[in-house]
């Protein structure tokens, strides 16, 4: 894909099957956006191949865009309606896709309520604040009951609870076999939702899998700490479950053991640090000691990385 002389997406091959709830990560910049709205029909390509639901999204119909649910970066209109009356208004446009298998549209009163705006049916949309206003876009996603979902950065804005029920709704969607593609910069928030994760980065696709297998790809080792009679220990390993087993029947009394994993978000951070740099990330980047390091300092959890 290029803006003008720019080419900011290039080699994007991915395929995503029925029902899954895919996150797509990416430093500011990387292309999320540029790639969600291709998904969604409202940029067309300038070079490559779109499907979703069998069709290509910039040609599709209205029928196909019925079974498609979008929630966009951002949106400012309409302000003199009131959610109720704007999503009822909204609601019309589905009634005629309603099948036997999907009841369509969403009953407005009840997707109020599932989105946390309960109090709010009656309240102006410009009156509303800005994670309300977030709340209404995920309720027009949402209204349709779409066979496809689209977010777009879906919890900006949102209070810690907001949050919490914005995931409880994106779980019993998935239960519902509704595919979802969002995009987030809440590595947490991926963790939680996604069982698969794409890293958008250089304009191209770097990583592609579970949560488990971006951390293990961005380093496999543990580091294992304990205190042994007062003195401190630190290790690096593979495997902490049998070197655990060794220090345990070793004698003399452990206190304060604790074995880390990379998370999820130095994985990522360490990818996306090498992909732009162009350096190697190496193994014991997650702030791990090198092997053999007894009483070593404690590890520094920022990532870091060698030179290529
Ligand atoms: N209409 C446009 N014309 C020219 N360049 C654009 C246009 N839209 C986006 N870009 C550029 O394309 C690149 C990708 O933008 P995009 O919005 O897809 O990134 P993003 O990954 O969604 O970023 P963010 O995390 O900041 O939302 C950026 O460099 C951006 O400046």
């Amino acid at each position: 894909m290029t803006y003008g002389a720019t080419q900011v997406l290039r080699d994007v091959t991915v395929s995503i099957g029925r029902g899954e709830v895919v996150a797509l990560l990416g430093p500011n910049g990387a292309g999320k956006t540029t790639t969600i709205e291709i998904l969604e029909g409202f940029r067309v390509p300038s070079a490559g191949e779109v499907q979703v639901l069998g069709e290509t999204p910039h040609t599709a119909g209205e029928a196909w865009r019925a079974r498609v649910g979008v929630v966009l970066q951002s949106w400012r209109d309409h302000g003199k309606w009131r959610v109720g009356e704007f999503l009822d208004y909204l609601s019309l446009y589905y009634a005629d896709y309603a099948t036997p298998e999907v009841e369509r549209p969403w009953p407005t009163a009840d997707l109020i309520e599932r989105v946390g705006l309960g109090d709010k049916t009656l309240r102006r949309l410009d009156r509303l604040s800005g994670g309300e206003r977030r709340r209404l876009d995920v309720a027009v996603g949402l209204l349709g009951r779409p066979e496809v979902l689209f977010l777009d950065e879906p919890t900006a804005g949102f209070d810690p609870q907001a949050r919490r029920d914005f995931h409880e709704l994106i779980r019993s969607l998935s239960d519902l076999d509704t595919t979802i593609l969002l995009t987030t910069h809440d590595l947490t928030e991926a963790e939680i939702l996604a069982s698969r994760i794409l890293v958008l980065a250089g304009g191209t696709i770097v990583a592609d899998g579970s949560p488990d297998d971006l951390r293990h790809r961005m380093s496999a080792s543990a580091s294992v700490r304990f205190r042994r009679d007062g003195q401190l220990h630190t290790q690096s390993t593979e495997d902490p479950v049998s070197y655990l087993r060794t220090v345990l029947a070793e004698p003399g009394e452990i206190e304060d053991l604790e074995v880390r994993r990379a998370s999820l978000e130095e994985a990522y951070l360490s990818l996306v640090r090498q992909v732009e740099t162009g350096t190697e990330t190496p193994e014991a980047s997650f702030g791990i000691p090198p092997e053999g390091t007894d009483d070593a300092p404690a590890a520094d959890p920022e990532p870091t990385r060698e030179e290529a």
